[in-house]
């Protein structure tokens, strides 16, 4: 043991005298041939080194995919050896009470495994070549990198390694914060994020239990989502790619936005709201594709009102905040009309949902929204692309009693029979109906009476309102009949 110190300590030394001479040499040397000598001897010391290194990069396959590896590494050294580290960060977990604590990056930090001493640290590669940047950036490349001694090599490689992936994705798992991605957020948080997503947590507290609906069409959905989570093993076997489709259509306010949290709250996925009126044209569509993870769902709300359907997009903003006006836009006369390159078309669309890009990941369901069904291409909803279609309905009976029991705490009362009644014969959203369930005052939220008394008084006058405006509509039917049969009598005169 003496021995080897001593020579170390030998090799010190002579490692101090180089390094006094080089820094006396490099002074006179030109800057390219110390570029050239400064290369060649980082590539000298590695093969002389007794220290092997592996690095994890964030981004595989060519930066296409984000590395599991990378986050499970990023995620067991937080839990197993943030402990030692001297510079950490830390986020808030997935409930606000709960502080995750992790190894900042440019960190050094020792592990231990079977006895054996390894180095990690985490950095940032320049894409552009090997330049070490410290600033965020576009192009910069997050990496962990272990070092370990190169007589330990079997032992990182064959046990270490995947005993470090399997640890990472347990705490992922335990420490899972679910994010709601959007493509409209600013350009400049989007940038420091080095990504086209920008993301909040997601925190919809809506489920199935919550969710007013009839019982059966609920359970068939979940056992489909069920199916669908398990179903790995019988896509691969049948050849096809990991993803499905559902389309979600009905009157405003039925809870279609309401659904697709319940769904991501009973997968446990992360949720990509895909603003499609933001998306210049198909490249950026396929840069949004790339980088979605798996384990998400892609929305796309109001799809009739994203996409022309003759394959051109259509410009502009919502003309009205207006749910029945909401599939309406006007174009913006300020703005020069673009070429069809540079939009996103119906095609490219069609391409990333069914096409090559769609599969690299898997385990993503893409949902689209629509107050009008009929409105839609049929190739856009065509079965395997939009696997299920699910129709959210007006309020009945076994919705409403979902709504007592959440709003009131009530499944049984007297006036139940009178609203069942009503709501047969009267089409009220759901959202209408939970609007008439909450309080406006401290004393109505005590009293589910006058709320049940007030739900009536709405559904009666929604009813009215409904056979005056069906009377109004026949009157005027009947006006056109006549109009049109007097027309047509006066006709053969004129032709005399
Ligand atoms: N089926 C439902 N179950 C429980 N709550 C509902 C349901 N439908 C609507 N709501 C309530 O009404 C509000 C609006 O519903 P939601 O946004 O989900 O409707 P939507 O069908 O997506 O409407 P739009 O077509 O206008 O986007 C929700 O916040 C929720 O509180």
């Amino acid at each position: 043991m003496v021995a080897m110190v001593e020579r170390w300590a030998g090799l010190g030394s002579a490692m101090a005298s180089i390094i006094f001479l080089w820094s006396m040499v490099q002074n006179h040397v030109p800057v390219t041939l110390r570029l050239y000598l400064t290369t060649w001897a980082a590539k000298l010391a590695a093969c002389f080194s007794p220290y092997l290194q592996i690095t994890i990069l964030e981004n595989s396959a060519g930066r296409f995919q984000q590395s599991e590896f990378f986050y499970a590494v990023e995620a067991y050294l937080s839990d197993a050896c943030a402990s030692r580290a001297r510079r950490l960060k830390a986020e808030l977990g997935s409930d606000s009470s709960n502080l995750q604590v992790s190894v900042d990056d440019h960190e050094e930090v020792t592990d231990e495994f079977s006895g054996v001493t390894l180095w990690w640290y985490a950095s940032k590669k320049h894409s552009k070549g090997n330049v070490i940047s410290f600033y965020p950036g576009e192009d910069e490349r997050r990496f962990y990198q272990v070092v370990f001694h190169r007589s330990h090599r079997d032992l990182v490689v064959g046990s270490y390694l995947p005993f470090v992936l399997a640890e990472g994705r347990t705490v992922i798992v335990k420490n899972r914060q679910r994010r709601l991605f959007t493509n409209c957020g600013g350009r400049r948080r989007r940038y420091l994020r080095n990504s086209v997503w920008d993301y909040v947590k997601f925190e919809h507290p809506a489920t199935f239990d919550t969710l007013a609906m009839d019982t059966d069409q609920k359970e068939a959905i979940m056992d489909d989502l069920i199916a669908f989570k398990d179903g790995k093993e019988y896509y691969t076997k049948v050849g096809k790619a990991w993803k499905r489709g559902y389309l979600l259509y009905g009157p405003p306010g039925t809870g279609k936005s309401t659904m697709i949290a319940a769904m991501a709250n009973f997968l446990d996925y992360d949720v990509y709201d895909l603003e499609l009126t933001s998306v210049k044209n198909n490249t950026e569509l396929r840069k949004l594709f790339i980088e979605m993870t798996s384990k998400s769902i892609i929305v796309i709300e109001d799809i009739d009102c994203s996409i022309d359907l003759t394959g051109k997009r259509r410009k502009g903003k919502k003309a009205s905040s207006n749910k029945d006006s909401d599939n309406e836009y006007e174009a913006d006369p300020t703005e020069p009309q673009k070429d069809d390159e540079s939009k996103v078309t119906l095609s490219g669309l069609l391409n990333f949902i069914d096409g090559l890009w769609s599969a690299s990941g898997g385990e993503r369901i893409i949902i689209f929204t629509t107050n009008h069904k009929e409105k839609l291409d049929p190739a856009l909803i065509r079965r395997g692309r939009m696997d299920k279609h699910i129709e959210m309905s007006y309020c009945r009976f076994e919705g409403f009693k979902v709504l007592a029991k959440n709003y009131l705490d009530i499944v049984e009362h007297v006036l139940f029979g009178e609203i069942q009644q009503l709501l047969e014969e009267t089409d009220m959203s759901p959202a209408d109906v939970a609007e008439n369930l909450m309080p406006v005052s401290k004393k109505k939220k005590k009293d589910p009476n006058m709320c049940l008394a007030g739900l009536i008084a709405a559904l009666k006058q929604a009813k009215k309102d409904a056979v005056e405006a069906a009377a109004a509509a026949k009157a005027k039917e009947e006006e056109e009949a006549e109009a049109k049969k007097a027309k047509e009598k006066e006709e053969p005169k004129e032709d005399k």
